[in-house]
C-alpha cells in the first residue's frame, strides 16, 4: 500500500512524462510510414508500451530506450498477419485505433486486453468499421474482447458518431485513409484532435471543419523524420490540482502539451480562481506547447459541462478533488462518458472520495460536490485505475493525518513515476 501525508507546501520546477495519445500516435503511424523514425520524450508507461509491443507482432522492427523510440516502419501495407493474439493491456486507445488499422490489412489478427478492457464497449468502433466492410467478430456480436477481424478492402463512409470520442473519430478515419472514396466523420463536441496534426506531420491531407473531420481513400504516410512528444497535460493536471490546493505553493511544468482539445483544466482551474500563467508557448511537430506556472490561490466551485467534457474527460477525478477544497457546490454534467472509462469514474470517485468525508453524489451524468470540506486521510482503493489512484494522492496532500492507497501499480499505465515526483515537490506539514 502507498502512503501519502498531508503536504506543507508544494514547489519545484518539475517536468512530467510524455503525452499518452501522442505517444501512440507516434509509434503507430511511424510503423505505417516507410523508412525510419526517432520519438523522443516517449510516455514509456504500460499503455504505450502495449502499442509498440502489438506493432513488433505485426513485424515492425521498434527499439525502445525509455524516452527513445527508433520505428523502422515498413509502409501502410508493410504489416504482416499475427502469428499470435494482440494484447494490448488496459488500453482503450490502443484497442480501439488499432482496429481501424487492422481493418484495411489483408490478413486475419485478434486482439485481447485485460479484465478492464473486457468491460469496455467496442460497438462504437466495430459499428462503423463493418459499415466500411470491415469483418469483426466478437463476444456479444463485437461489443466486447476478445476481437478478431479480417481487414481487406474498405469504402468510405459518412458516419455521426453518437459519442465525441476521439478513439472512434481515429479509428474510423485511418480505416478511411485506405478506402475507397472519402470518409468523414462528425462527432457532436470536438475531441482531441492529435490524430488530425499527427497524420498532416505524416503528410496526409485531410480536412477539419466545424463538427467534423474529412478524409480521401489510398494516402500514404511519410515519415517526418523525427516526433517529438511534449509532457502529458493529463498527468500534469495532477500537480496543477496539487499546488492549486495546498497553501502557499507555487510549482513550474516545463514543456507540458497545450493543444486546445485538452486545455479544458486549465480553463477549470482559471475559473476556479487558480494563478495559473502559461509561459514560452510555442509549437513542436503541429502541437503547442508551454510552460505552465501555478501558485495557491482559494478556490471557489465552478459548473462544467457541454463541449468542455471532451476537453478534460481524463482529468475529471482530479477536479473532484479541486472541488472538495473549493467553496461552494461544484456540478459536472455530459460525462456519461466516465462510466466506461478504465473503470466507471463516476462510481469511484464517489466512493473514494466519501472514505475522505467528501460530501459528494452522483448524478446520472456526472457528480455535485460540496465544497469546502476538511478532508480526513484514508485507505482507499485505485480499483486498478490509473487516474482514479492518482486522484486520490491529491486528496491526501490536502486530508489530515496519513493516507492509503492500495492497487497503485496502476498508475504505470500514464505516469510511471508519479509517486516519486509528488514525493519531490512537497514540503512536509509542520503544522
Ligand atoms: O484518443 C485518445 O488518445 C484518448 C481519447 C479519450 O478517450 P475517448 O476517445 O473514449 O473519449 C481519452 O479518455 C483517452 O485517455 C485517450
Ligand atoms: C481512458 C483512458 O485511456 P484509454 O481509453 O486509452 O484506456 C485514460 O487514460 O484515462
Amino acid at each position: 500500500m502507498q502512503t501519502v501525508k498531508r503536504a506543507g507546501r508544494i514547489h519545484g520546477d518539475v517536468r512530467v512524462p510524455g503525452d499518452k495519445s501522442i505517444s501512440h500516435r507516434a509509434v503507430m503511424f511511424s510503423a505505417l510510414a516507410k523508412g525510419t523514425t526517432r520519438i523522443d520524450g516517449f510516455l514509456a508507461g504500460a499503455d504505450c508500451l502495449s502499442t509498440i509491443s502489438c506493432f513488433r507482432r505485426l513485424g515492425i522492427d521498434i527499439e525502445q530506450n525509455g524516452e527513445n523510440v527508433t520505428v523502422q516502419g515498413k509502409g501502410w501495407f508493410g504489416l504482416t498477419e499475427p502469428q499470435d493474439i494482440l494484447d494490448i493491456g488496459n488500453s482503450g486507445t490502443t484497442i480501439r485505433l488499432m482496429m481501424g488499422i487492422l481493418s484495411t490489412q489483408p490478413f486475419h489478427s485478434v486482439l485481447i486486453g485485460d479484465e478492464s478492457i473486457a468491460r469496455r464497449p467496442m460497438k462504437r468502433v466495430t459499428g462503423p468499421l463493418r459499415q466500411m466492410g470491415a469483418d469483426i467478430a466478437g463476444r456479444q456480436n463485437g461489443e466486447y474482447t476478445p476481437l478478431s477481424i479480417r481487414g481487406g478492402k474498405l469504402n468510405g463512409v459518412e458516419y455521426h458518431s453518437p459519442v465525441s470520442s476521439a478513439q472512434v473519430k481515429s479509428a474510423v478515419l485511418l480505416a478511411g485513409l485506405q478506402a475507397e472514396g472519402e470518409t468523414v466523420v462528425y462527432e457532436p463536441e470536438c475531441s482531441r484532435d492529435h490524430t488530425e496534426r499527427m497524420l498532416r506531420s505524416f503528410g496526409v491531407d485531410m480536412e477539419s471543419f466545424d463538427g467534423g473531420v474529412r478524409v480521401r481513400g489510398g494516402q500514404q504516410l511519410i515519415s517526418p523524420g523525427d516526433v517529438h512528444v511534449p509532457g502529458d497535460i493529463s498527468s500534469a493536471a495532477f500537480l496543477l490540482a496539487a499546488a492549486a490546493i495546498v497553501p502557499d505553493s507555487h510549482l513550474m511544468i516545463r514543456n507540458v502539451g497545450v493543444n486546445p482539445t485538452r486545455t479544458g483544466i486549465i480553463d477549470v482551474l482559471k475559473q476556479m480562481g487558480a494563478n495559473l500563467t502559461l509561459h514560452n508557448e510555442r509549437e513542436v511537430n503541429g502541437e503547442p506547447v508551454a510552460d505552465i506556472e501555478i501558485k495557491y490561490a482559494p478556490l471557489t466551485a465552478v459548473e462544467i459541462g457541454g463541449s468542455l467534457i471532451p476537453r478534460l474527460i481524463d482529468e475529471v477525478p482530479v477536479i473532484a478533488v479541486l472541488a472538495t477544497q473549493a467553496e461552494g457546490t461544484t456540478i459536472i454534467r455530459d460525462a456519461a462518458e466516465l462510466k466506461v472509462k478504465e473503470t466507471n469514474r463516476i462510481d469511484t470517485v464517489v466512493a473514494e472520495l466519501r472514505k475522505f468525508g467528501a460530501g459528494i453524489e452522483p448524478t446520472e451524468d456526472g457528480m455535485r460536490i460540496q465544497g469546502r470540506t476538511t478532508l480526513s486521510g484514508a485507505v482507499c482503493d485505485s480499483h486498478g485505475d490509473h487516474r482514479i489512484g492518482m486522484a486520490m494522492a491529491i486528496a491526501g496532500l490536502v486530508a489530515e493525518g496519513t493516507t492509503g492507497i492500495t492497487q497503485t501499480e496502476a498508475v504505470n499505465v500514464s505516469f510511471p513515476g508519479f509517486f516519486e515526483l509528488i514525493q519531490t515537490v512537497q514540503l512536509p506539514d509542520e503544522k
